[in-house]
């Protein structure tokens, strides 16, 4: 791809409250990320769900994040929070992640080193199975563990030329962002724990570096 004119997607996760939220947007991200999945410290209701979708601005999508959730829940999300785009973390075959008529982005675990070795991955084994996804999060969990760790992985397992969008995350950080697309030159990066102050909650310092982190790391690669 001729990065010449690319510019880097940023999606911040996990935001919680409607000033995160509003602050993310002036700052330019593409997306934000609310999380419902069980076992997360950043998981919100269907109510705040409704809430912080209303601080979000045309142009800017809204990602509902699932992991093995019943049918009947994400049907609701999609009622309450008008979602853009779905992310699903856990085991859900691309037919059960089809079946709610939204563009759908598939979590892929990349923390299981010691089955997959030091080589890079191949692509068929990881987005053959998703036919239908709109494109893939590299996060640095192992199957079946939930993300949002703050961990990163080692980026030289990433295939080189891959034919489907690839949101890198796991880790990211304004301190370590630039390094991963110099690196791994994604389509999008995707950051909670990064621009954290506590599980949750965004800190404007951070969210302002990070988004600086990828404009400058875009303007090198240039
Ligand atoms: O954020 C969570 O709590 C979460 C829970 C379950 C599955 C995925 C989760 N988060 C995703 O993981 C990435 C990376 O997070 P981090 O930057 O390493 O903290 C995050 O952006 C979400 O897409």
């Amino acid at each position: 791809m001729d990065r010449a004119h690319f510019r880097t997607r940023i999606k911040f996760c996990g935001l919680t409250r409607p000033g995160d939220v509003r602050l993310a947007c002036e700052l330019g991200v593409d997306a934000v990320g609310l999380v419902f999945a069980e076992r997360s410290r950043r998981r919100i209701s269907i109510e705040q769900a409704a809430l912080l979708r209303h601080a979000v601005p045309p142009m800017v999508s809204v990602v509902a994040l699932f992991m093995d959730a019943p049918v009947a829940r994400v049907a609701k999300v999609i009622e309450a929070a008008k979602p853009d785009l779905l992310q699903f973390h856990g085991n859900e075959p691309d037919a059960w992640c089809r079946q709610f008529g939204l563009p759908y982005l598939k979590a892929v675990p990349m923390g299981d080193r010691a089955e997959a070795g030091d080589a890079p991955a191949d692509e068929a084994r990881l987005f053959g199975p998703y036919p239908g996804a709109a494109g893939f999060l590299l996060d640095s969990h192992a199957a079946g563990e939930a993300g949002g760790s703050g961990r990163s992985f080692d980026w030289s397992r990433i295939p080189t030329g891959l034919s489907r969008p690839m949101l890198l995350a796991g880790g990211l950080s304004p301190e370590t962002v630039g390094a991963a697309i110099a690196q791994a030159a994604p389509w999008g990066v995707d950051v909670s724990s990064g621009i954290e102050a506590s599980p949750g909650l965004k800190d404007g310092e951070r969210m302002r570096a990070f988004v600086r982190a990828v404009r400058e790391a875009d303007t090198r690669a240039g």
